[in-house]
């Protein structure tokens, strides 16, 4: 069975950042029980969870996929974009390397997050934004190249993170809602969904998509194309910029 790499709320989880939307309370406990049942989902849908160490310190610590990409065997530990998150990557580090990844670094004045990474097959685009800058995508681009990958670089100026505005369909369709695309001519294939909570699904494998309940018209939408959503609360998670994509990282090999 694959596995996903999940990381449990902090305690703090409150004081996380927001950068794009206005701050709105979180009610942590909430919070944990959207949390428990999104490692559920994964769990039932044949993803057995593996959790990183806890942040408790790092109120952000929960947003797992920010504090490093994997590609083949290679596992990249990210700096990330703010100063406040740093602290979140040993641990990841430390999980991946006990998975069997191969480990590198995203060293300073680099700085990467593993939201502004969308891997479309071999094609991965990273998102030049708030978090992400020049030096870490070249750095990034030098550590995936020899693994066959061809790493493009496109623009995030609207939204906090690349996969904040696109994912992807198991087809390769790149999906997100338009107003907060910065320049959607930038994918190979792109569709327009029509809310922004539609943007972001996580493939479970066959035609499921994990996705959030505040897009259900982009879930209709997804039906009628011949996927089966997967619907899962997380408010609390939305409230700091969160989406189905950051909670989990998905190991595929
Ligand atoms: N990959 C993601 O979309 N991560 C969400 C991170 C949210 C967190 N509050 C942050 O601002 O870093």
């Amino acid at each position: 069975m694959p596995s996903a790499l999940v990381r449990r709320p902090s305690p703090r989880l409150a004081e996380g950042l927001v950068t794009h939307i206005e701050r709105t309370p979180v009610d942590l406990d909430l919070a944990v029980r959207q949390w428990q049942a999104y490692v559920d989902v994964l769990e039932q849908h044949g993803w057995t969870p593996v959790e990183v160490p806890p942040a408790d310190d790092c109120p952000d610590g929960v947003f797992i996929e920010d504090a490093l990409v994997v590609y083949g065997d290679l596992a990249v530990i990210v700096r990330a974009g703010a100063e406040s998150r740093r602290p979140e990557a040993a641990a990841a580090e430390e999980t991946a390397r006990a998975q069997g990844y191969r480990i590198t670094h995203i060293t300073a004045p680099g700085t990467l997050d593993g939201g502004d990474v969308l891997k479309v097959g071999t094609t991965v685009y990273v998102g030049l934004g708030g978090r992400t800058n020049e030096e870490g995508i070249r750095q990034f681009r030098a550590a995936l190249e020899p693994l066959g990958a061809d790493v493009r670089a496109v623009p995030v100026r609207k939204v906090l993170h690349l996969k904040s505005a696109v994912t992807a369909l198991p087809d390769g369709t790149v999906i997100g809602y338009e107003p907060l695309v910065d320049d959607p001519a930038a994918f190979d294939k792109f569709r327009a969904v029509p809310e922004e909570g539609g943007s972001h699904v996580v493939l479970l494998g066959d035609d499921r998509l994990l996705m959030a309940a505040s897009a259900p018209q982009s879930a209709e939408l997804f039906r009628q194309l011949g996927y089966t959503p997967v619907v899962v609360d997380i408010s609390e998670f939305e409230k700091l910029e969160g989406c189905v994509t950051c909670l989990s990282v998905r190991l595929r090999r």
